[in-house]
């Protein structure tokens, strides 16, 4: 522990006091629930506008006053513009115990029309990520974003009155909705608002009410240098953070609605349960019951089998996906769990040996956590071994999320997912916390990654191993063994703070990285595909080359040579543009960034440019850049405004 703690402070174990909010937390009337509750009324009364003087909208005690924008989604929920209705509704609600609200500061100039067909560009953090097409449907030239790259909308069917709604968009609204609402909406004789002298409840009021704010969490992909497969079977691996990430967007409902939908837009996996009817009872019966802070190491056949009926509406190919969640949703959550929309997208390529099951994993394990009030965001102030804490509660439940998707995972990915950087992993003993070491001194290396395109599925690689080992023991236990060295001597470079990517220490990381890769080839998991990338990049003697992750396909990197003058340049666009040709897809990425990230409420931008993401901002950004514009995150330290990252290991950025 580097700061101060207070030594008066109660003797509770940390575990007990989660106990505690576990339990509590279940009872709609308890202090913790109560806390999580007003946190939510503290957001919204910072976001109340203060009166004006020359008010010409004046809501009756009672009354409501809502926007003519007002517009349902396709699942009949209010969302985006909507909110604007909310944002009115919230301040009916409030004139019921105050004097009634006079034309807010806010809505001067919102009758400004904007223009209809334009893209909305709000202030974008530098993107660093360079993705190389050089062949296919983007084009053929590289494209590199730079600092005043804009976030791109994808155009929406305008709204009857763009100015409102297009506003509110860019603006900070609510992040929340009032889907009920909406349907009575009426539009005014102004075209924007009219008061509906309605008297509502004060609990049909609370009833509109989501329980909580929108927020968002994100997850990077992770490179393995060294070890993959060996690492199921107890041998160590390095990997590392990647830049690129998943993001999930949770949308809560308001409180009258009891329905939690799953939305995986890249995968086309959309569903929506009653949450009522979910199999909650057997979840918790003791036998079954699993806590927050449970370390699971297997799945429990009864609990699945619990979840099919469940799932067997979904016949989408990616289903797993969806067990990932429900399982680890039931456990989590609690028949009281919020009404909610849970939407993912990412820019990691699917099942290409960069982890994406885990970096989705771990982004449903913080955003179940978060809603169910068992996870600290982080915050300057928290302790590092608060910190740790938060990562391995996120970690472990992210790990039986992979599970659900691949069986019989190492947990190295979901490691990295969640911690970020780099690290060693091992775990010998499943039944015990895999061993994992930061490597604090790990070297910026000149990498690059290609994708093969070649899909494949991790489960079935993982499980060829094994029967190749069933079959001969003894040489499969050689060159496991064999991998382990390699994936040591590797430890002992990239560990290193005299490691120097300019001489000898770079050549000797090289001749590992093909060592390995020849010994994953004798394990039967490489790829017709995966030899070629090998014959192109290591054959122009620009660098070494192995896949990563669990082979069959998917994607491979090289470490690369220094290029000394505009030969070694003219070898390199000769080998991107080989590799485009024949399909493949080239990244220059970034290695060893942060885990797993929190954007509560899910408001992006600069103080003074503060945007609400809403869903349907989410979902309409274009392609990978435009999500990375939209919420801010990208793959060097720069803006993240609003970001929280858990980072026990790096006191400088607390
Ligand atoms: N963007 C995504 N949305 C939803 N599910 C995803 C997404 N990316 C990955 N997955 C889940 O992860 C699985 C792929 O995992 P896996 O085969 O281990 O490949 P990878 O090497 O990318 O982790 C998919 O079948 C799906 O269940
Ligand atoms: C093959 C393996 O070592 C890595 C798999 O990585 P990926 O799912 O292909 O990203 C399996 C594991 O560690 O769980």
């Amino acid at each position: 522990m580097t700061r101060d703690q207070d030594s008066t402070a109660p003797s509770t174990s940390y575990e007990d006091s989660y106990k505690m909010v576990d339990k509590d937390f279940l009872d709609v009337s308890s202090p913790s629930r109560k806390r999580a509750e007003s946190e939510v009324s503290r957001y919204y009364d910072a976001q109340e506008p203060t009166a004006a003087p020359d008010s010409e909208f004046v809501p009756d005690v009672g009354s409501l006053s809502l926007d003519s924008n007002a517009t349902a989604n396709a699942n009949g929920n209010a969302n985006g513009p909507a909110s604007i209705a909310s944002e009115s509704y919230r301040s009916a609600a409030g004139s019921l115990t105050s004097p009634p609200l006079q034309r807010r500061d806010s809505d001067r100039g919102r009758g400004r029309e904007l223009p209809r067909k334009s893209s909305l560009s709000m202030s974008a953090a530098p993107i660093p990520f360079q993705h190389h097409h050089r062949k296919g449907s983007s084009g053929s030239v590289p494209r590199i974003y730079s600092a005043a790259a804009a976030p791109t909308i994808r155009q929406q069917p305008a709204p009857e009155s763009t100015s409102v709604a297009a506003e509110h968009l860019v603006n900070s609204t609510p992040p929340f909705s009032s889907p009920s609402i909406t349907e009575t909406v009426r539009p005014g004789t102004n075209g924007r608002t009219r008061s509906m002298s309605r008297p509502r409840s004060l609990s049909y009021i609370k009833s509109m009410e989501p329980e909580l704010p929108d927020f968002m969490v994100s997850a990077p992909a992770k490179v393995i240098m060294y070890g993959e497969h060996a690492v199921v079977h107890g041998k160590a691996a390095i990997a590392a953070a990647l830049s690129l990430r998943s993001f999930l967007h949770v949308h809560h409902l308001p409180r009258d609605n009891r329905t939690v939908s799953l939305h995986f837009a890249d995968i086309k996996l959309n569903h929506t349960w009653d949450i009522d009817s979910l199999p909650w009872d057997f979840f918790s019966t003791p036998a079954k019951k699993r806590l927050h802070f449970d370390a699971i190491t297997s799945l429990d056949a009864d609990l699945l089998e619990a979840l099919s009926p469940f799932l067997a509406p979904i016949t989408n190919k990616y289903r797993s996906a969806a067990t990932a969640f429900l399982y680890t949703y039931l456990c989590l959550g609690s028949k009281h769990s919020p009404a909610a929309v849970f939407t993912l997208r990412s820019t990691i390529p699917i099942g290409a040996g960069l982890g994406s099951s885990a970096s989705v994993t771990v982004c449903l394990s913080a955003a179940l956590h978060l809603q169910s009030g068992m996870l600290v965001r982080p915050s300057a102030k928290l302790f590092e071994e608060e910190c740790a804490r938060q990562l391995k509660r996120i970690n472990d439940w992210a790990f039986v999320g992979e599970m659900c998707i691949h069986g019989n995972p190492s947990g190295v990915d979901n490691t990295v997912a969640t911690g970020g950087k780099a690290v060693l992993f091992r775990r010998g003993d499943y039944s015990k916390p895999p061993e994992v070491k930061r490597l604090e001194h790990f070297p910026e290396l000149p990498l690059m990654l290609i994708n093969t395109n070649q899909s494949r599925r991790t489960a079935e690689l993982v499980s060829a191993v094994h029967g190749l080992r069933n079959s001969h023991p003894t040489t499969c236990g050689l060159m496991l063994d064999a991998i382990d060295n390699v994936t040591a001597e590797a430890m002992m470079l990239l560990d290193n703070k005299h490691f120097r990517p300019d001489d000898s220490h770079l050549t000797r990381l090289g001749e590992l990285v093909r060592i390995n890769h020849g010994l994953l080839v004798s394990l039967g998991v490489s790829h017709p595909k995966l030899e070629r990338v090998r014959q192109i990049v290591d054959g122009s003697g620009i660098g070494w080359t192995k896949l990563t992750g669990a082979g069959g396909g998917g994607c491979a990197f090289s470490v690369l040579r220094p290029l000394c003058g505009p030969a070694d340049e003219a070898k390199k666009v000769k080998v991107e543009e080989t590799l485009a040709e024949e399909g493949m897809v080239t990244y220059d990425s970034t290695l060893g960034g942060d885990g797993v990230g929190v954007l509560w409420p899910s408001m992006a931008g600069k103080p003074d440019e503060r945007y609400h993401i809403t869903r349907e901002m989410f979902l309409a950004a274009e392609g990978n850049e435009g999500v990375e514009a939209l919420v801010g995150v990208t793959s060097l330290g720069t803006g993240r405004l609003g970001w929280g990252f858990w980072r026990e290991w790096l006191p400088e950025e607390a």
